[in-house]
């Protein structure tokens, strides 16, 4: 099991663009359409499922919010990170 990050190493190693929240890191990406933000979410779905690892996403008009965290260790893991960045890829 992944163990939960330090305050200092989620600092450290939070990827651009994206904040913590609590127990969650989370990033708003803008879309030029609604549609342009259901398929990433679309997509990062299959990457969570590959990895077997959930975000929360809430889906608004031109954006969608993704939130992480690892429930089953209660806070912020790799996984969360890792997970992170491979939604960024998908840019
Ligand atoms: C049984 C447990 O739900 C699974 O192992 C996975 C599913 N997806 C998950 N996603 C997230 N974000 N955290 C988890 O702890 C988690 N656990």
């Amino acid at each position: 099991m992944a163990e939960t990050l330090s305050d200092d190493e989620i600092a450290e190693r939070l990827p651009d663009d994206w904040e913590r929240d609590g127990d969650e890191i989370v990033r708003t990406y803008e879309f030029d359409s609604y549609l342009a933000g259901v398929g990433f979410a679309a997509g990062a779905g299959g990457v969570a499922q590959d990895a077997f690892h959930h975000p929360e996403m809430t889906i608004g008009y031109g954006e969608v919010e993704v939130r992480l965290t690892s429930h089953e260790e209660g806070g912020i893991t790799e996984k969360d990170l890792d997970l992170a960045e491979r939604f960024d890829d998908l840019l």
